[in-house]
């Protein structure tokens, strides 16, 4: 049994990167339009392009990857026009397809490896790195069995491996977790959001499903009446995050001493949509770590001030009200 490679992480993206972006997208078919103007923002970290069914989320995905040519309107991707620009985007993108299209006879190394070739790759590279991203999706031991043979989850998984093996700059995954049992459906996600994270890909995951896109996704495009949205959630961890500090209202001074002494950017958090004093009696504090080596910091900064702390999160926006808000579903 040989063991799984190490990932490899990539530099962090800078926080502007435009990875996608649409002006005025139109898309008419049959006397109806399915995109009616919309400008699409995708940027870096794992994103969400969520919209209720037949909101056009697989026609647009289609667009952006050069499958379809809008009736009107820009797109750009990875800098690219994929109107004109296909066969240099192509290497750079990865897909996993709704549909379940793969070759059930075809043991799933020999797929990802023709799929990796299709892409550019050399025979032994694609090769060598269709077995890596199969042992980075979890089936390692399993590479050699037939498609066919495969449960939905594992056959979703070899759909991810083919995405990834040539190591494209960015996967779109068009609902991925489809099928799948919510252990499976759990298990991919935190993949997913690996891939964001640790390998540094950039990643648009289409989903129907509000909490999935809340649970691994750093932002979210909202497709609804041929319309886009783009909201962010979180900052993507790999370059910037916000950690809301609630404390003894007596440490805060000596911790905002300290976190503004090694560089860190410290302000009054807004509590509960208010920037007003938090009615518990705490000090509520939103700290910007944009380094790797700040969260060490806050962490060596908490300790040797002594702070009493209540609470240390993540915080972020809330999608529920987003989706309502830009559907109007609900209302
Ligand atoms: N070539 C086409 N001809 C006719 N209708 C089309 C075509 N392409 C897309 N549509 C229509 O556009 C709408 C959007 O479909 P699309 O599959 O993109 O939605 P979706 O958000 O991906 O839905 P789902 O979540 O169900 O997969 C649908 O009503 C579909 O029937």
């Amino acid at each position: 049994m040989t063991s799984p490679p190490a990932p490899v992480p990539r530099p962090a993206p800078a926080p502007d990167e435009a990875v996608v972006r649409t002006r005025d997208l139109r898309l008419r078919v049959g006397g109806r339009d399915v995109l009616a103007g919309a400008d699409v923002h995708v940027g870096p970290g794992v994103t969400g392009l969520l919209g209720a069914n037949g909101a056009g989320k697989t026609t647009l995905i289609g667009l952006l990857l050069g499958l379809q040519r809008p009736t009107s309107g820009e797109i750009s991707v990875l800098g690219l026009d994929p109107t004109v620009d296909g066969t240099r985007l192509r290497p750079r993108v990865g897909y996993s397809p709704q549909l379940q299209v793969l070759p059930p006879d075809v043991p799933a190394v020999d797929l990802v490896s023709h799929l990796a070739e299709v892409q550019g790759l050399p025979r032994s590279a694609a090769r060598q790195r269709s077995s890596d991203a199969l042992w980075l999706v979890g089936l390692g031991e399993e590479r050699t069995r037939r498609v066919g043979t495969m449960s939905t989850g594992q056959v979703q998984r070899v759909k991810l491996a083919c995405a990834l093996a040539h190591d494209p700059r960015l996967l779109v995954l068009d609902e991925p977790t489809n099928g799948l049992d919510p252990v499976q459906r759990e298990d991919l996600l935190l993949l997913v959001r690996r891939l964001g994270t640790e390998l540094g890909m950039h990643v648009l995951l289409s989903s129907h499903l509000l909490a999935e896109v809340e649970q691994v996704c750093d932002a979210v495009v909202i497709l609804a009446d041929g319309r886009a949205t783009s909201s962010r959630l979180r900052q993507p961890e790999a370059h910037s995050s916000t950690r809301l500090l609630v404390l003894d209202p007596g440490s805060a001074a000596a911790v905002e001493a300290g976190l503004r002494a090694a560089g860190l950017t410290v302000a009054a958090a807004a509590v509960d949509g208010s920037t007003s004093p938090a009615g518990d009696g705490l000090a509520h504090l939103e700290v910007t770590l944009t380094d790797p080596r700040h969260e060490a910091v806050l962490t060596q900064v908490l300790a040797s001030t002594g702070a009493g702390v209540h609470r240390l999160t993540e915080p972020r926006h809330g999608l529920v009200d987003t989706y309502l808000a830009t559907t109007g579903a609900g209302s």
